[in-house]
């Protein structure tokens, strides 16, 4: 069983390294549930959208997942609104996705909790 994924820190990434494979994709998608694989131009991202009470709420969290991207240099877009943020992770470099994405989401994920008034679906609620 491999380690969750909040536990483990991005390697630095260059056009060197293969994107993550489909075989990768679908070991990692499902430890983000939550999250989209969309495509923008072409380049599979994972987003998701992250509801909350206020700005001042959004604000605060935008601000704690720009920590995360600056503690592990991988850095995220973010559309910060009222109530609402929408989180973008995507390599850059690669043109597309990179186990550092998926490692990026489930921290983001962590960083939301006790901030978000998201609506659980039944499957998601703790006990
Ligand atoms: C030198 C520096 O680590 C790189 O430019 C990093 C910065 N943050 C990055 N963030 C993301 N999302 N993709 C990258 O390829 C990337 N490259």
């Amino acid at each position: 069983m491999s380690d969750s994924l909040t536990r483990q820190t991005c390697i630095p990434c260059s056009g060197k390294v293969p994107p993550a494979s489909e075989a990768e994709v679908a070991e990692l998608k499902p430890q983000i549930p939550d999250w989209d694989i969309i495509s923008v131009e072409g380049i599979p991202q994972l987003q998701r959208v992250y509801h909350f009470s206020d700005f001042q709420t959004a604000l605060g969290f935008t601000n704690k997942v720009g920590d995360l991207a600056e503690g592990e240099q991988h850095h995220p877009a973010l559309l910060t609104e009222w109530g609402k943020v929408t989180v973008t992770w995507w390599t850059h470099a690669l043109n597309g996705l990179h186990r550092n994405d998926f490692i990026m989401a489930a921290k983001t994920d962590k960083a939301a909790q006790g901030l978000t008034s998201d609506v659980m679906a039944p499957s998601h609620q703790a006990d």
